[in-house]
């Protein structure tokens, strides 16, 4: 109950929608229940054989009696002054108008409840993927991205199937039971005691049919995420796996995870569609009943059961099935609905743990240096830096070397804050860069990340990603030293050339180029470079090199450092071993040495050029 109603507030401000629902649908509900009120003198006036007497007007009293009686009294009215085929007309005229309204408001109250559950939906989504954008890192390091994508793909769209839709009937369905149960009543109580019986025992058919439903809904649910992930894993894989010749056995696992969300979708849904006919039955078996049972009462000329009263209320009883059939379906989907809710809502709830302190202030323009001192970290249990400390000087250019998993990436991600260290400090300009605004510290700190990663768009989009107010000429300035805006030419739409998924109709290196041309755009004073290891043609290889020498000038730089050529550049080098600094200085400084980094040079392991 506490998901459903976490959910329904989505729906803000749901008076908007839910005043005229409200509204709307008890006028449908009035209307639909005077239509077959209205049989009652239709039925008596083709049938009776007797001619019309005045009769005297019945007294007020609030009941669904005096209304039945009061038509009664109107009709009878009609047609001692227009005649029978007279009164016959006006009964019809006003059946149908009624049926109209009834049918109008019925449009109109179906319409409110749409916006609303379509507004509610996309709150919900906007609420999941906000929330997403805002999680650190290294939420997505436990999180399976497919299992995100359902959720806000799938499971949404599920709660907007079941559980707004049980809005409709927790107000309508009750309420049009209760109109024509009024209307029952005042036909005859003694026959609606007696199928009022028959109620809880479907109820509890029911219930016990739907209880095993919100687990299988789970199960069935967290399997399609798993082939949202497996799906998204093998697009993205797709060279590997044709390469590997693994495309029979991608196939063969996709079929056995495929396999497993149809048995429990297949399960739920015999379980859910049985609700349906079992209740259908049930109100069927209900009427016969009734019709045993009133037809008894007319025999016996027992009570004021008339032949007329007795067809109507019929017809009116078989109506109940369909608003109690909806409140069965609307139980048995609910399940599903809150299976899904909780999913979502897991995305809401789920906190970021990285976040401004309430204290923490704007960092001022980078004009000093950044300090790492006694850095410890761990992505979970195992220490991965120890006691790591060093400087960064304005203006200087520092490279990261060291054996594979020494830790290069890590100290590069821990400068932007995507995780947070466990011991010691780092400094920006002499502060914590814990009690600084997070913006204010990414906004000075460019990425060239060593895969490239673009997006799906234009190649202008993708060098002004994150520069909404970028001009084409300031593009066109940082395409040309990012040695980019001859190759762009060359595309077919310049820069308006879409790249494809991730940049796929894009080589390696004109790859490189973009991102090189989207961290001189934005021009940061601080940048933290991880160079390719992938090897480019020399002449690739020699465009990409110049555009980083370009992009490092007049900047304070971080680089991990793959080509020899950058290490030897660099003002500083910092030689990494199993998450500590082993050494620090300039080459020539370290070659001297004849430690750790001597070794790696004489290894030759810093890549193609090394
Ligand atoms: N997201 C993560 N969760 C848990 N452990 C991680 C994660 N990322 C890296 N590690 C571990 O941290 C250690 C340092 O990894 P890091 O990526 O910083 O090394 P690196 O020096 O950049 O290596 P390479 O040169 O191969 O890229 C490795 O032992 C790695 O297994």
């Amino acid at each position: 109950m506490k998901t459903y109603f976490r959910l329904l507030s989505f729906a803000k401000p749901i008076g908007k929608f839910a005043i005229p629902y409200i509204f709307t649908t008890l006028l449908a509900i009035i209307f639909g229940t005077l239509n077959f009120t209205l049989l009652i003198p239709l039925l008596k006036t083709l049938f009776s054989t007797e001619a019309a007497k005045a009769v005297s007007k019945p007294d007020f009293v609030f009941s669904g009696k005096y209304f039945v009686s009061i038509f009664d009294y109107y009709f009878n009215e009609a047609i001692i002054t227009y005649g029978k085929y007279g009164a016959l007309k006006i009964v019809t005229l006003i059946i149908v108008c009624s049926a109209f309204l009834s049918n109008l408001f019925r449009y109109l109250s179906q319409r409110f409840m749409e916006e609303l559950r379509i507004h509610t939906m996309q709150n919900l989504r906007t609420t999941v993927f906000n929330n997403v954008m805002n999680m650190n890192i290294g939420f997505f390091n436990n999180e399976r991205k497919g299992d995100i994508i359902s959720k806000v793909a799938s499971d949404v769209q599920v709660v907007q199937f079941t559980v707004t839709s049980t809005l409709q009937v927790i107000f309508r369905d009750p309420l049009q039971i209760t109109a024509f149960f009024i209307v029952l009543f005042s036909i005859s109580t003694k026959l609606t005691l007696f199928s009022i019986l028959v109620v809880p025992v479907s109820g509890l058919i029911i219930s016990t049919l739907v209880k095993k439903l919100k687990k299988k809904a789970r199960s069935a649910q967290q399997s399609y995420a798993n082939m949202i992930s497996f799906l998204d894993e093998s697009l993205s894989g797709i060279k590997i796996i044709n390469a590997f010749n693994a495309i029979p056995f991608m196939k063969e696992k996709f079929r056995k995870e495929n396999a497993t969300f149809s048995k429990y979708s297949y399960s739920m849904i015999r379980r859910q569609q049985l609700a349906s006919p079992i209740s259908e039955f049930l109100g069927i078996a209900t009427v016969g009943g009734i019709l045993l049972y009133g037809g008894h009462m007319i025999f016996l000329g027992e009570g004021t059961l008339t032949p007329e009263a007795f067809i109507t209320y019929l017809a009116i009883f078989s109506q109940v099935t369909r608003p109690a059939k909806s409140i069965s379906e609307a139980f048995t989907n609910i399940n599903q609905g809150l299976a899904a809710g909780e999913r979502v809502l897991e995305l809401v709830d789920a906190k970021p743990q990285i976040v401004d302190k309430p204290t923490a202030t704007t960092a001022n323009l980078f004009n000093n240096k950044i300090e790492l001192k006694n850095v410890e970290f761990a992505y979970s249990e195992k220490l991965i830096l120890n006691n790591v400390s060093f400087e960064i000087n304005k203006g200087e250019t520092v490279a990261l070397v060291g054996p594979s998993g020494s830790g290069k990436t890590t100290i590069c991600d821990l400068l932007p804050r995507f995780y947070d260290i466990k011991g010691g400090n780092i400094l920006f300009d002499g502060t914590d860069i814990r009690d600084l605004k997070l913006d204010s510290i990414r906004g000075q700190i460019g990425l060239v990340p060593q895969e490239s990663i673009l997006f799906n768009d234009s190649i202008f989009n993708n060098i002004a990603f994150g520069i909404p107010d970028a001009t084409m000429e300031e593009v066109i300035e940082a395409a040309k030293i990012a040695n980019a805006h001859n190759f762009i030419m060359e595309t077919e739409n310049g820069y308006e050339t879409n790249i494809g998924d991730r940049g796929a109709k894009l080589s390696g290196g004109q790859r490189q180029r973009l991102c090189i041309a989207r961290a001189v755009l934005g021009n940061p004073p601080i940048m933290l470079l991880d160079e390719a290891t992938s090897a480019l043609d020399t002449e690739s290889e020699k465009l990409v090199q110049d555009a980083l020498n370009r992009l490092m000038q007049n900047r304070t730089s971080l680089v991990i450092a793959h080509r020899l050529s950058t290490i030897q550049n660099a003002d500083k080098i910092i030689v990494l071993e199993k998450g500590k600094v082993i050494e620090q200085g300039s080459h020539q400084e370290l070659l001297l040495k004849e430690g750790l980094y001597h070794k790696l040079i004489n290894m030759q392991s810093f890549g193609a050029e090394a």
